[in-house]
């Protein structure tokens, strides 16, 4: 390990211990970091305190099996994490925890700092904005891009007996912003079965856009795609850094290597937890990594 990822690691432990303490009520009331010890099931996520994401000491075990191991991670509002692994490291599970399709043994888990996710159903989490991308496209193969869009606008299933109903100004406007963002624009009424398999990608990102989630979670997104299609994914998710927080779950260096510009933290997960954080560069020089996933 670099002095550097060293450094890294003992502030994320101090950063994480003082959270913990917070969450145990261990810290003054009403103090920056007291509200970890306020998870509430629902009403709005606070962001106030700069996270999006955090995880603590989460293990899901199958079987006996542990998929995730005591595993923590906080992803700060407006962050792009790239979350690298071997297979089997626990990435999907990690993912299937968030989006509550798994309950983990124990644990803690808030979307911002007072959302208790580990309450809420995966139906119920997907309408607080936390957005979800699976590896394979899943788009209305028979509907055009526009109508898509359309569809995705509103969370809940009510909207989609809407389809039809004039749309406002203001949803056309927004049907108009996500289609530039998605290089789609000139095939709005394409059906999105004809689209190649990078666009249709994107399309679902645009349909998950269209909610404007707080949280997106990609998985493998430019898997399949073309080196043209995987340059621009990069440039798009660049683009909604900032406005949304994402964790990319990718295989792909060179591409994760185009979304950390040289800077951004990557957090490499292997059997169940956290091996290593810091920039690409770092990572890949550390022993313990390049002998777990880098060098196979
Ligand atoms: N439902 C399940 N029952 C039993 N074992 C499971 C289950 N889901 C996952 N596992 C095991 O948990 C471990 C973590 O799996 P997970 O799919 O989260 O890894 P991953 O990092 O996403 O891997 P990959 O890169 O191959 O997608 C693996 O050993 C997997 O076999």
């Amino acid at each position: 390990m670099t002095p550097e990822l060293m450094q890294a690691g003992t502030r994320l432990k101090i950063e994480h211990e003082a959270r913990l303490a917070a969450s145990t009520g261990k810290t003054e009331s009403g103090g920056r970091s007291a509200s970890y010890g306020r998870l509430v099931q629902h009403g709005e996520p606070d962001f106030t305190q700069g996270v999006a994401l955090y995880l603590d000491d989460i293990t899901v075990s199958f079987d006996g099996f542990k998929a995730l191991n005591a595993l923590s991670l906080t992803i700060n509002v407006g962050e792009l994490r790239c979350i690298i692994g071997p297979n089997g490291a626990g990435k999907t599970t990690m993912m299937d925890v968030i989006t509550g399709k798994t309950r983990p043994d124990a644990g803690r888990a808030s979307f911002g700092s007072t959302i208790d996710l580990l309450r809420l159903r995966e139906n119920e989490i997907a309408t607080i904005g936390i957005g979800r991308k699976f590896q394979k496209p899943t788009v209305y193969e028979e509907l055009s891009v526009f109508e898509n869009l359309e569809l995705a606008l509103a969370a809940d299933r009510r909207a989609r007996a809407s389809l039809f109903h004039r749309l406002s100004g203001q949803q056309l406007d927004r049907i108009g912003e996500i289609l530039t963002l998605i290089h789609l624009k000139p095939s709005a009424q394409r059906t999105a079965g004809l689209l190649s398999h990078g666009q249709k990608q994107w399309l679902e990102i645009g349909m998950l856009l269209m909610q404007d989630p707080k949280l997106l979670l990609l998985d493998e997104p430019v898997a399949g795609m073309t080196d043209e299609e995987t340059e621009r994914t990069a440039e798009l998710f660049l683009s909604l850094e900032g406005r949304h927080s994402l964790v990319v779950v990718e295989h792909d260096m060179k591409f994760v290597d185009q979304l950390t510009e040289g800077r951004k933290t990557v957090t490499v997960l292997h059997e169940g937890s956290v091996l290593a954080e810091g920039k690409l560069s770092e990572v890949q020089a550390n022993d313990k990594v390049v002998e777990v996933y880098l060098g196979r």
